[in-house]
């Protein structure tokens, strides 16, 4: 049951969403994993887990306030801590209300059985996961596996059978986690175990409770103590009647990291392949995705997308996707096969973390921006593409400390006055647009 703080917080967040004052992706990814952790003597305590969601937030700092007051009935101002401190300051209570929090369902509402496009590759997982939701108290299937590579719809099928529980048998109790997630929860209950009493049993009882046990990723739990608790939950699970379901992106057999008493339980039941979607399957997906917006793109480009990239369906609609956005840079009357093949063919290559240089850093804005490293040398000056050079110039004087002039021959041949304002006007970017700031942070991250 979510607490007082919890619904507090749950509804000024709700509200900030609504006003669309964020862009969606950065509210969910930022702002929707903060928590209000304490109100006391009219400061509310906020707890942020990075730094880019402090600096979102203290920017609108005063709609946070104004926001919670109203909420909270009278006016409140907000301290923003990290996420380690407040674990420090909490009591006990909290401690609960924490985990409680990590074991709320939060289902993607995209993720649906009506957005899942079914055909030969997936359509025995889809039947199956749709028939569990609809059973009696001994499920047939016990444990239902599904694996297959990365991008192919697993966790997909998973939400979707969250979401249709909660729509069409809202009494039933559904636990969903990622295994790292559930590694996580147990290490911090064992942490907080001997200052709070045993957090791990209480978490055990948690799980206890639930009639669908939804596990995602099940090769990432990895951590001995944990495949314990597992263990015994499952065990008891299954023995009380609940359904529960796994995904992994390997075989189960050949799950090596976990214990042998595990993977032979899981093939106890029911295991599916998910494989790769064939030609029109990967198309209806991308007509899914498109959804009033197919005139956008030409079917041509549908068929040779759904022909090179159908593998793995979130490259699949990441394709389509940056195919949208580099529409938007560059305007053509609609997404062809020329502007496709054009676009995607230089499409710069996956970087490894290797020796940090101005090409890296180049190879990295290009790759964010969906750009090529001519077009970041080249003389264009359309803003996105002005904006990837400011933050070239910027990250290669921050981490590299090189002169003007240094950055100005390896950027097209600039002299030292261009690279040092576009310096300055990147600094000053970073004060004032916050798209900006969170992009300087996204690529500082993958460099780092
Ligand atoms: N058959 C399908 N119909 C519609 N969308 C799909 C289908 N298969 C995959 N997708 C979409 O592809 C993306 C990746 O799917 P998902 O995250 O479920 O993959 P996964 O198999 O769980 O991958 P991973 O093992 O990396 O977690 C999602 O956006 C999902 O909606």
């Amino acid at each position: 049951m979510a607490t007082t703080l919890e619904m507090l917080w749950d509804s000024v967040l709700k509200k900030i969403h609504e006003a669309q004052y964020f862009d969606e992706q950065d509210f969910q990814v930022w702002i929707q994993k903060t928590t209000l952790f304490k109100i006391e003597n009219d400061s509310a305590y906020v707890a942020y887990r990075s730094s880019i969601t402090k600096a979102i937030m203290e920017r609108q700092l005063a709609l946070f306030e104004a926001t919670l007051s109203e909420e909270w009935g009278n006016p409140v101002s907000l301290i923003l801590i990290e996420q380690k401190e407040m674990e420090q300051m909490m009591p006990e209570v909290v401690v609960e209300q924490r985990t409680n929090t990590l074991l709320e369902n939060k289902f993607n509402p995209n993720y649906t059985f009506e957005n899942f496009i079914e055909g030969s590759s997936n359509k025995e997982a889809y039947a199956a996961c749709f028939a569990s939701c609809n059973q009696g108290s001994h499920p047939m299937f016990n444990p239902l596996m599904l694996f297959g590579n990365s991008g192919l719809g697993k966790t997909h099928l998973l939400h979707a059978v969250g979401n249709y529980l909660h729509a069409e048998r809202p009494e039933a109790k559904v636990i969903y986690m990622y295994s790292g997630d559930f590694v996580s929860i147990l290490i911090e209950a064992m942490k907080t175990k001997n200052i709070h009493g045993n957090t791990v049993d209480k978490v055990k009882e948690q799980l206890l409770d639930c009639d669908y046990f939804l596990i995602d990723d099940i090769q990432n739990l990895q951590h001995n103590s944990s495949q314990e608790v597992f263990f015994t939950v499952y065990n008891k699970l299954i023995e009380k009647g609940s359904q529960i379901i796994i995904t992994s992106d390997i075989h189960p057999k050949e799950l090596s990291n976990l214990q042998s008493r595990l993977i032979s339980r899981f093939t106890s039941g029911l295991a599916i392949n998910i494989s790769k979607p064939g030609f029109e399957t990967s198309k209806a997906i991308l007509k899914k995705k498109l959804d009033g917006r197919e005139d956008l793109v030409t079917d041509e480009v549908l068929d040779y997308l759904a022909m090179s990239y159908s593998s793995d369906v979130r490259d699949l609609e990441g394709k389509l996707n940056r195919l949208i956005f580099q529409s938007t840079l560059f305007n053509p009357d609609v997404i062809d096969l020329k502007f496709a093949t054009e676009h995607l063919g230089k499409e710069p290559i996956v970087e490894q973390k290797n020796e940090l240089t101005m090409k890296t850093i180049k190879r990295s804005v290009s790759q964010f921006y969906g750009l090529s490293i001519s077009d970041l040398e080249g003389k264009s000056r359309l803003k996105a593409i002005m904006n990837a050079r400011h933050i070239c110039v910027y990250l290669s004087r921050e981490l590299l400390h090189l002169p003007y002039m240094t950055i100005g021959k390896k950027l097209g041949k600039r002299d030292h006055k261009t690279i040092q304002s576009s310096y300055n006007r990147a600094k000053d970017l970073m004060q004032k647009d916050q798209a900006f700031e969170i992009a300087v942070h996204k690529i500082k991250e993958k460099l780092l």
